[in-house]
């Protein structure tokens, strides 16, 4: 799929695209208890996770979704492009015992699974340490101890694995990277009737008493947040509904105040974002660890505001679905702007945008940054369904906020 934009200005109201973070988490969910998903709207990745379930024996109706008898672990398991749905998921069938071949497409084969397999060592063993592998054994013990420094998602997926069980014990040797998506899943898991709680680098798991789940899957900050820049960059305004209260701890809805702190009006009402542009806007320095998922979100606005951005926190970020140090870098310098990386950091510097071509490069964040770029001074993007993989409502929403878009 090609799209070409032409220069717009992007404005309305828009519904903000449904979380794949709390998609996929809701939809696993249906392991402890049932899930009713209100209008679910099944990205690349919830479809994955749609799928293990089912393999594990849980019930589909819909978006219905129950456990009606025993969990069983499959032979063989894809798991797509969905490093969340991969890795929470190897936790859940090691507490299960497995004999499991697991699979994904080209992006999830190069992405690293070294801080699971060591921490299995000894209960799981792995064939391989990249995918595809086959996985055999069973955690015997409800303690784990891992390195928090590779990806949250694993200990996400252990406070799923005990909470089946009714309890056990995470250490987390440090650093712990992408805290957010840990506290994500502690307060959604607390709020259905679990007992999870994180002292330090520990989290406790009790035993929960688990509750449906019936509802919508909240509103996602970091997708909504192309649709927002798009917005800024191109002088308009824009009333993005369905967002999440914002809560007491940062994450994807984090850029709310990054936006604000680069000079747009930007902030967050009766589950509302609002957003408008400014003339003025201004570079910022932020450490991405803890959310790398808004590193292209704030790449996005970088190049127009009138002094430098500092992109830091970024190791981790070249393995993402691409090595976003340099999709990021190249995408950015097809649009004519100026950017510079090493080890530590992106330094986008404001630069004046002109139209670009670019292809896909298999991530989606990409490809939505590429778009906001587009606004400007036109551009073309290949491969362009790739946005499928987490909002699949990507090019209709902006064409409903007045995008001049043509998809071929
Ligand atoms: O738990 C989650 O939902 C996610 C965790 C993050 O990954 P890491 O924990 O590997 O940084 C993030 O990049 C991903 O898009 C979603
Ligand atoms: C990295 C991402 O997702 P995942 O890790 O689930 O593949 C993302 O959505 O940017």
């Amino acid at each position: 799929m090609l799209v070409e934009i032409n220069p717009s200005k992007i404005y309305g109201k828009v519904k903000a695209p449904q979380s794949k973070s709390f998609g996929i988490r809701l939809v696993l969910y249906s392991l402890l208890k049932e899930s009713k998903l209100d209008n679910l709207i099944s990205s690349d990745d919830v479809n994955v996770a749609i799928n293990v379930v089912k393999q594990l024996g849980v019930s589909v109706e819909g978006t219905y979704f129950k456990r009606e008898k025993e969990l069983v672990t499959p032979k063989f398991l894809y798991f797509g492009g969905s490093a969340t749905t991969l890795r929470m998921s190897i936790p859940i069938l090691s507490i299960l015992g497995a004999d499991t071949i697991i699979d994904g497409d080209e992006t999830l084969r190069k992405r690293p699974l070294n801080a699971i397999i060591k921490a299995l060592e000894g209960s799981v063993s792995f064939s391989s340490s990249s995918l595809p592998t086959k996985i055999s054994g069973k955690l015997k013990e409800n303690f784990v101890r891992i390195e928090g420094g590779e990806s949250s998602q694993y200990i996400s997926g252990f406070i799923y694995a005990f909470s089946l069980v009714g309890g056990g014990e995470i250490e987390i040797i440090p650093p712990i990277s992408s805290k957010s998506y840990i506290y994500l899943t502690i307060e959604l898991i607390n709020s259905l009737g679990g007992n999870v709680k994180m002292k330090g680098n520990k989290i406790y798991v009790e035993k929960g008493d688990f509750k449906p789940y019936i509802g919508k899957v909240p509103g996602d900050y970091a997708l909504a947040s192309f649709y927002a820049s798009s917005s800024i960059v191109s002088g308009g305004e824009i009333v993005i509904e369905d967002v999440y209260e914002l809560p007491n701890f940062d994450g994807d809805h984090s850029i709310v105040n990054f936006y604000e702190m680069m000079g747009a009006e930007s902030y967050v009402k009766d589950n509302k974002w609002i957003v408008k542009s400014s003339e003025k806007l201004n570079g910022i320095e932020v450490n991405v660890d803890d959310y790398p998922d808004l590193a292209p979100s704030i790449a996005s606005l970088a190049p127009f505001s009138s002094s430098p951005t500092v992109i830091k926190g970024i190791k981790r970020l070249k393995t993402k679905e691409s090595n976003r140090v340099v999709t990021i870098s190249e995408t950015l310098s097809k649009f004519g702007v100026k950017v510079e990386y090493d080890e530590d950091k992106i330094i986008i510097y404001p630069s004046k945008v002109k139209a670009g071509h670019v292809i896909c490069p298999n991530d989606h964040r990409i490809a939505m940054l590429a778009s906001v770029l587009s606004f400007k001074s036109g551009g073309i993007i290949e491969k362009a369904e790739c946005v499928n993989k987490s909002n699949p409502n990507f090019w209709k929403d902006l064409i409903s906020l007045n995008g001049r878009i043509i998809i071929r």
